[in-house]
């Protein structure tokens, strides 16, 4: 079976994250022309879309987060409308993007079928989502149709959560369950910085990017740098979360992850994707940060 990359691309990159439903034209064509030379060299892709400047503002302004938390229950039910119908927008923006451009690429939103307790998934359409992949049934495997893979697309979206009744997923949520899995080759996660620097390179000029993490299970992920920096209307973990995923991905789960983006070229993104990696000593590829699992 082809190699499967899953690739989260969070909403800083692909919208202008500060500027209300408003895309980033350069960085989504990056996104669409990324996909499209993986798909020409074979691999099967599974694509997360960040929620960016679509979703966010709703979401913070309802409190969607909180959930039944949340004060008032006419203001969160209103809130998970509003949220959902923008983030929605970037997602068929991406699909629609990703078909004209030969891509047979479906919307699968986590809202209909996702279940999460206390920040972690516990049901998905997990199934739906290898049949995409793999074109065929995960619960009959030798029914082989004739189909070809397709590329799911999922997104960060209101869920439906045990204890709070409803939340927000995020995308880095998304990623580190579906690498459980589904067990791909690679996880790469793009943004608007270049990788994981020592401090927010928004917010520092000299802030150093960090190459390479080696990424170890019983040392858990004990974050070297400071994260704080997050725009007032983001309702979820910022680089943090990012963070905290990509280093149980590679710890827990055993596959590298790379996070790279900022103004690197299509042509570093796409080799974070296909590089291959043999216990690396030193990051392959230049400005960017690769998690690596250390046995
Ligand atoms: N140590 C750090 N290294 C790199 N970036 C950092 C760091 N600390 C904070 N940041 C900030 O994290 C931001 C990226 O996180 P953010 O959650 O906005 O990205 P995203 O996942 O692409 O977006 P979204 O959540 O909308 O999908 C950068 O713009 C940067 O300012
Ligand atoms: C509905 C929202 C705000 C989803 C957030 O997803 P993320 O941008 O991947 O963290």
């Amino acid at each position: 079976m082809n190699k499967l990359i899953i690739i989260k691309c969070g909403g800083a990159y692909i919208s202008v994250k500060e500027k209300h439903e408003t895309v980033d034209e350069k960085h989504m064509n990056n996104l669409v022309e990324l996909i499209v030379r993986l798909r020409k060299n074979g691999y099967r892709i599974c694509l997360i879309i960040g929620a960016g400047s679509f979703g966010h503002f709703e979401a913070k302004e309802y409190s969607v987060n909180k959930g039944l938390q949340n004060d008032s229950k006419v203001q969160l039910t209103m809130g998970i409308a509003k949220t959902r119908s923008s983030v929605t927008k970037l997602l068929y923006m991406v699909v629609s993007k990703l078909i004209n451009s030969g891509i047979e690429a479906v919307a699968l939103s986590p809202f209909g079928s996702w279940l999460t307790d206390k920040d972690r998934v516990v049901y998905s359409n997990i199934d739906l989502i290898r049949q995409c992949l793999n074109g065929t049934s995960s619960s009959s495997p030798d029914s082989q149709c004739s189909i070809h893979s397709i590329v799911p697309v999922l997104h960060g979206d209101v869920c439906m959560d045990i204890t709070k009744g409803c939340g927000i997923i995020s995308g880095d949520l998304i990623i580190n369950y579906l690498s459980q899995q589904l067990n791909p080759e690679k996880c790469v996660f793009i943004s608007d910085v270049e990788g994981f620097y020592n401090k927010s390179p928004k917010l520092h000029q000299e802030a150093k990017l960090i190459p390479l993490i080696l990424c170890k299970k019983d040392q858990g992920s004990q974050i070297a740098a400071e994260t704080s920096d997050k725009l007032d209307h983001d309702v979820t973990g910022g680089m943090k979360s990012k963070y905290d995923s990509a280093y149980e991905i590679a710890s827990v789960y055993l596959i590298p992850v790379f996070i790279c983006g900022g103004n690197s070229s299509l042509s570093l993104i796409e080799s974070c994707c296909t590089c291959t990696l043999n216990s690396p000593k030193t990051n392959p590829i230049n400005n960017s940060t690769l998690f690596y699992p250390l046995l």
